[in-house]
């Protein structure tokens, strides 16, 4: 089972998970990160920016999760965007270093294998940061896709296209498809560190970490995973069985054992 750990708020996540992040860069000069869009992970690139003075960030490289596909890239909501404005920038990581999945339509056919090949060749992701969907997506691998699935199309829920319409003017601009690496490609990472926070991700939090296996919820495949971190807040935490275990273990874990 993964590791959760309940923290008092979303800032103190973001502190835990740079705290990793920071140590594997001191061990790993070329560490190789693997980063999620959304708003959950933000806490972990503002920590990682408020230290980057004290940290040799220049071999560092960068993976992320999934793009929309028929965005342009300069579009302000294209991940490739949100990407170099939320983290790369803040943190100074070198752009040319920095990776995301093509989304382009003329080249989407062959966009999710080259895909798989870079990150294959940068030596495979070090730490995957995720976040998790309302209906318990990570990624964009939405409900029914493969635990084995490699990047690749996939054709987002009217949930997930509601949940994001934030972003965009109207709910109709989300586009109908992303390109996103596979469950597959998520579990070669060396360590995944899944957040959450807020009431609106108890269910999805619960079904991922304590519910059956299962491609209903991609979430649960992190249950597949020997070194998975699950960071929470109360509230993403309130529907776990076991809540007072995972404290239980988390106040006795030695001092010198990181996430
Ligand atoms: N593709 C992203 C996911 O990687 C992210 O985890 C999810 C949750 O977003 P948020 O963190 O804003 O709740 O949104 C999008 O669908």
């Amino acid at each position: 089972m993964a590791e959760i750990v309940i923290v008092e708020n979303a800032q103190a996540a973001g502190e835990l998970v740079a705290d990793a992040i920071a140590s594997l860069i001191a061990s790993k000069p070329d560490a190789v990160l693997g980063l999620a869009t959304g708003s959950t992970p933000l806490p972990v690139y503002q920590a990682l920016a408020a230290r980057a003075a004290q940290l040799d960030l220049g071999r560092v490289s960068g993976f992320a999760l999934d793009e929309y596909v028929g965005l342009p890239v300069s579009h302000p909501e294209s991940y490739r965007s949100v990407i170099t404005r939320e983290v790369v920038e803040p943190i100074g990581l070198d752009p040319k270093l920095i990776h995301v999945p093509d989304g382009a339509v003329d080249t989407i056919q062959s966009a999710g294998s080259e895909y798989e090949r870079a990150i294959m060749s940068a030596g495979g992701v070090d730490l995957q940061i995720l976040g998790v969907g309302t209906d318990g997506h990570i990624g964009f691998n939405e409900p029914g896709s493969s635990f084995a699935s490699l990047t690749r199309v996939k054709t987002l829920t009217e949930q997930t296209r509601r949940d994001n319409a934030r972003f965009f003017d109207s709910p109709d601009q989300v586009p109908m498809h992303c390109i996103t690496q596979g469950l597959g490609t998520i579990l070669r990472a060396r360590h995944l560190v899944l957040l959450a926070f807020g009431e609106k991700k108890a269910a999805a939090v619960a079904a991922s970490v304590e519910g059956p296996l299962t491609a209903m919820v991609p979430g649960s495949a992190i249950q597949l995973h020997p070194h998975a971190t699950v960071v929470l807040d109360e509230a993403a935490a309130s529907q776990l069985q076991l809540a007072d275990y995972y404290r239980y273990t988390w106040a006795n874990k030695p001092e010198w054992q990181g996430i």
